[in-house]
């Protein structure tokens, strides 16, 4: 992936190759600057690559958009101030035209789901940021998306907040199985959510290696305690030194 700026060409991404396989969780770990959103972006259609390509499923982006198979969460929630949690989740349901039942037990599903029920008439500037950022998932998920793409979704909160957040959102996927792309620069958080972590290195973009996370599932907070957890984040460290 090239960048054409005035006068310099950035080239964000050079020889990346992945393979994810149908209901796995990984995620795409780096520095800042090395490509991880552009990455996401391209897998999401929402930028095309200068060359190469990306199949899901056989198909092209392209089309797993139009066909909504992506659900997306930014770094920051984009909630609609003036709409309830609820009307904010049902949003997607009401552009596709879902009829008013059925939108009305699917959003309730969803409340459930990411534990907001008794939040649902409150507007979103009266939840705290990781309550926003349920919001923001439970609208991502609102049309069954088999594949979620999540960029930096926790990023701004505090280090509690976050932890608690990564448990919930495994919690959720455990229940919806579908495929997650998950964009961090925390090794710890990746290394908690991911069945693989890909770790780029910047300057230009570059797959420098692909860890697998044995830990067993559903994994709680007390596995950030354990052997095996600080050696996955020294042998990830130990990749970026080498790089
Ligand atoms: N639209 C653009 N035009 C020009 N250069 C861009 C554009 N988008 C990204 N880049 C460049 O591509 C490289 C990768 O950017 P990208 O945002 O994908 O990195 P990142 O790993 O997600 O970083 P961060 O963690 O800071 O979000 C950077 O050098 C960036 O400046």
């Amino acid at each position: 992936m090239r960048f054409q700026t005035d006068k310099t060409e950035v080239v964000a991404l050079e020889n990346v190759s992945v393979d994810i396989q149908k209901g796995e969780f990984v995620s795409l770990l780096g520095p800042s600057g090395c490509g991880k959103t552009t990455l996401l972006r391209i897998m999401a259609d929402l930028i095309q690559p200068t060359s190469g390509e990306i199949k899901v499923a056989g198909k092209s982006a392209k089309e797993a958009r139009l066909a909504q198979k992506y659900g997306i969460v930014f770094q920051s929630p984009v909630l609609y101030d003036w709409r309830k949690v609820k009307e904010n989740i049902s949003l997607p349901l009401e552009m596709t035209g879902v009829k008013k039942g059925e939108r009305e037990s699917r959003v309730d599903e969803l409340l459930q789901l990411v534990g907001l029920t008794n939040f649902q008439d409150k507007y979103p500037w009266q939840l705290s940021g990781g309550m926003q950022q349920r919001v923001a998932i439970a609208r991502a998920l609102a049309m069954e998306p088999e594949i979620l793409l999540m960029d930096e979704p926790f990023s701004a909160l505090d280090e509690f907040s976050r932890e608690r957040l990564n448990e919930e959102l495994l919690s959720i996927w455990s229940k919806v199985k579908n495929t997650v792309v998950f964009v961090t620069h925390s090794i710890p958080e990746a290394i908690f959510l991911s069945d693989r972590v890909f770790v780029l290195s910047p300057h230009p973009g570059r797959l420098a290696a692909v860890v697998d996370i044995p830990i067993p599932r559903p994994r709680k907070q007390e596995i950030r305690q354990s052997k095996e957890f600080y050696q996955l984040i020294s042998g990830i460290r130990n990749i970026f030194e080498g790089v």
